[in-house]
């Protein structure tokens, strides 16, 4: 044999096995579920709409669940996943702590941006992290932050509302409050007040860069890691941050035993009491390091910024498309003999007031249930089992299909569950399956943030409406989701009115 013929045969020997290998990757077994064909390195995010932003997330696995089932496969580029859309499959899924754990699908590369933050963990840190943090966001914890939520909308309705103005912008100024919130909650910093501060600056900065980084988790990790090196004002704005936090342990530290019964007044100094440099896993030990405080309090900023501002933008467009609920949370403010319009300031809405406005509760459920916040969310099994009659082993991984069974009409009967309907919470639908509504997923995994979001919707909502806001529709708010991190409304185009009276 001629040495001329030896580069054409490894060629196509190379060919060969590289066709064999993708070929290998992207097949599904006979036991799988069906699904959409899959492209090679994309999977199904080129060919189903997602990379191209024809379809976002939630659209996509509503219209995949009435193509192929209930049970069916999706490929995040070369993952094999498994997706389940009935609630019973939640209450598996979330209730066995023991075969299923959280997944790296779930908010992909998040651990590059907050490697200590308790989402990316699992096992023994996972445990030691979650013992500290679970308890403070309890709702117990959270209602101390009632007048700073309180303090925040006041300040959001006077310095970003006009009234009789068409706004177009209004995802991006419910961010800038959700934003103020957690800076007062993280750091004690009023970034209204301090607009150009440094820990305004960076924190501006973290959020962006953090979430457009987030928008790229499809990239290779290397590529992933050299973008947040490269990135001068990310790197700026996470040494800011950091030193802003080792500043607030050191004050705590320092504070005197006569001031040693104040309540911390905020997430870091709260944090203090669970320092504990030698923490680790390997001996039985408790508390956390200051590096992994600081994660977390990155975390809680990351994941407590973005969500809940969607979800109230996603309550300003249901407003304005239903006046009647407008009208109905008012009278409902009334009822409490809560003083309205420029008067409210004055007036208290307190805890007690809070738990007592009933509609205001489920206008509140009821966008928590219809808006696309978080459509899904993911496990991976730590063992072989079988959900439904599908065969899973060990290493899978699995999307639970969290917006499709918020609005499953086999589980939702009061009227159309595509329709945003506040008073099923009072009819047939208040004793609901107890896994039909997981907007904030399950079991051990389950949102860490869900007391305070909820806390902090019901109350803005509640003063938004108390200080006479309302949210009137315009030809040009036809809805639509985009989807970033979370599933934004893509066309919110709303005229504000404000009656002060
Ligand atoms: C409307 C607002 C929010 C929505 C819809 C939401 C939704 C979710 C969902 C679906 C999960 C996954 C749960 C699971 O896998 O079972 C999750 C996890 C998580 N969320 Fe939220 N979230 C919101 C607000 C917040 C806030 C305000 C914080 C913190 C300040 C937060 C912190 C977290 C953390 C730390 C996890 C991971 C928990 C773990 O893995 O142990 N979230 N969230």
């Amino acid at each position: 044999m001629s040495i001329l013929l030896l580069p054409p045969i490894l060629a196509l020997f190379t060919i060969i096995l590289i066709y064999i290998y993708f070929k290998r990757q992207y097949s599904s077994s006979p036991n799988d579920p069906p699904g959409q064909k899959p492209q090679i390195i994309f999977g199904n995010i080129f060919n189903s709409g997602l990379l191209t932003g024809r379809k976002t997330g939630p659209e996509l696995f509503t219209a995949y669940q009435q193509e192929y089932g209930d049970v069916f496969l999706f490929w995040a580029g070369s993952h094999k996943c498994l997706v389940f859309c009935l609630p019973e499959h939640a209450q598996t899924i979330f209730s066995d702590r023991h075969t299923f754990d959280q997944s790296p699908l779930f908010i992909p590369n998040f651990d590059l941006l907050c490697p200590n933050g308790i989402i990316t963990l699992s096992g023994a840190k996972w445990k030691r992290h979650a013992r500290v943090m679970l308890p403070m966001f309890k709702r117990a914890k959270i209602v101390h932050y009632l007048e700073t939520i309180l303090h925040c909308t006041d300040q959001f309705i006077d310095k970003h509302l006009d009234d009789n103005h068409t706004y177009t912008d209004l995802t991006l100024r419910c961010q800038s409050l959700l934003m103020n919130i957690i800076a007062f909650i993280a750091f004690d910093h009023d970034l209204e007040a301090q607009i150009d501060s440094s820990c305004a600056r960076a924190l501006q900065d973290f959020i962006y860069y953090a979430g457009q980084f987030m928008m790229t988790a499809w990239l290779p990790r290397w590529l992933g890691k050299l973008y947040l090196k490269l990135n001068w004002k990310y790197q700026r704005a996470h040494r800011v941050l950091r030193e802003l936090s080792e500043q607030i342990v050191e004050q705590e530290q320092n504070k005197h035993n006569d001031s040693e019964s104040q309540r911390p007044k905020n997430l870091i100094a709260s944090l203090v009491s669970s320092l504990n440099e030698q923490a680790n896993d390997e001996q039985i030990s408790s508390g956390l390091t200051q590096a992994e405080i600081f994660d977390e309090v990155l975390m809680a900023i990351t994941a407590g910024t973005e969500t809940t501002a969607t979800a109230l933008s996603w309550f300003m467009f249901y407003m304005s498309k239903h006046p009647r609920v407008q009208q109905r949370i008012k009278q409902e403010l009334k009822e409490h003999d809560l003083a309205m319009g420029d008067n409210a300031h004055s007036s208290l809405l307190n805890l007690e007031t809070l738990d007592s406005l009933v509609y205001c509760d489920c206008v509140t459920k009821e966008v928590l249930r219809l808006a696309p916040v978080a459509g899904i969310t993911a496990r991976r099994a730590t063992r072989d089992t079988v959900v439904d009659g599908v065969p899973i082993h060990r290493g899978q991984d699995l999307y639970v299909a969290l917006y499709n069974m918020n609005k499953d009409p086999r589980y939702w009967h009061h009227g159309d569950p595509n329709e945003f309907i506040p008073e099923r919470f009072l009819f047939e639908d208040k004793n609901h399956h107890p896994y039909a509504m997981v907007t904030f997923g399950g079991g051990h995994r389950a949102c860490l943030g869900q007391d305070l979001a909820q806390f902090e919707l019901k109350l803005m909502i509640a003063r938004l409406m108390q200080r006479g806001v309302s949210f009137e529709d315009t030809p040009e708010n036809i809805g639509g989701c985009k989807q970033q991190v979370t599933c934004r409304p893509r066309h919110l185009v709303v005229r504000v009115r404000i009656d002060h009276n």
